[in-house]
């Protein structure tokens, strides 16, 4: 059986009073692509706040390996430690290289001197598939690119797992199938588990195993599983959503 990565138990996520979403328990297996799924605005991305330290849940709990990730500040900074994260755009320093924004979180994080970090950074940009661009600029590179060097910042330091916000947003449908490749390579050949924001349906059928479904009306989760069989059998409101575009 797989290990429970995160657990989920019944969380509440809100902006002060403000309820977005309430009731939700759900766990991310180990080397599972797992995707956050729903209607605009009903809370993905405030979700992934609470899982990533930046929003503090209004009840409940979040456990990374059976550890209360709320429970304790130090607890929750090692945790962070082992997260690599891409947020909506990639969003890469314009004024530097590529190695040069793969770099920051080594300078920040590690003892490494500086030929070592560019190393890392060489590799890691070879990782995802951008091997002599090291010392271009995100402006010199396609949309599809960034996102990918986005992705080589997220791995700079070997993190367990992985969050991806929106990645394929603004992308074509070439350079989206193309990052899917990618997500689906380092889950394979890295092992890693990766956590997806996303409300492509080519990409959660590409690449996730197991999802969660938010429903911005009830401000609850209304299913939990593999998308195609969420698609057969899953709540009448999600095999409408995940129909959408898919037929
Ligand atoms: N900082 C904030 N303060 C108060 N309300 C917020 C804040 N950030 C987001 N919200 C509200 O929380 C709700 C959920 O927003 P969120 O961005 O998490 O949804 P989403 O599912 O990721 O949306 P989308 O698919 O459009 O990106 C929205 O009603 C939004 O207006």
């Amino acid at each position: 059986m797989q290990a429970s990565f995160i657990d989920v138990k019944n969380l509440t996520v809100a902006y002060g009073s403000k309820i977005i979403q309430q009731n939700l328990t759900f766990s991310v297996k180990e080397k599972d692509i797992f995707v956050i799924m729903g209607g605009s605005g009903c809370g993905k991305s405030s979700l992934l706040r609470v899982l990533m330290g930046l929003l503090k849940p209004c009840a409940g709990q979040v456990f990374y390996r059976g550890v209360d990730f709320w429970g304790n500040e130090k607890v929750q900074q090692d945790i962070l430690r082992s997260i690599g994260v891409m947020f909506q755009g990639g969003a890469l320093w314009t004024s530097r290289t590529l190695a040069e924004n793969i770099a920051i979180p080594l300078e920040q994080f590690t003892n490494l001197n500086a030929r070592q970090i560019y190393e890392v950074a060489r590799y890691k940009l070879a990782q995802v598939g951008l091997s002599g661009f090291e010392e271009y600029y995100p402006s010199e590179i396609s949309g599809g690119m960034r996102k990918r060097a986005g992705i080589a910042r997220a791995l700079a330091l070997d993190p367990d797992f992985v969050f991806l916000d929106e990645p394929s947003a603004g992308l074509d449908p070439v350079s989206s199938a193309r990052l899917d490749e990618l997500i689906l390579q380092l889950r394979d050949s890295l092992g890693m588990t990766i956590i997806i924001v996303t409300h492509e349906l080519a990409s959660i059928f590409a690449v996730a195993n197991n999802a969660v479904w938010l429903d911005a009306q009830s401000k609850t989760m209304l299913a939990e599983g593999n998308p195609h069989e969420l698609l057969k059998h899953g709540p009448e409101a999600v095999r409408k959503f995940l129909k959408r575009e898919a037929g």
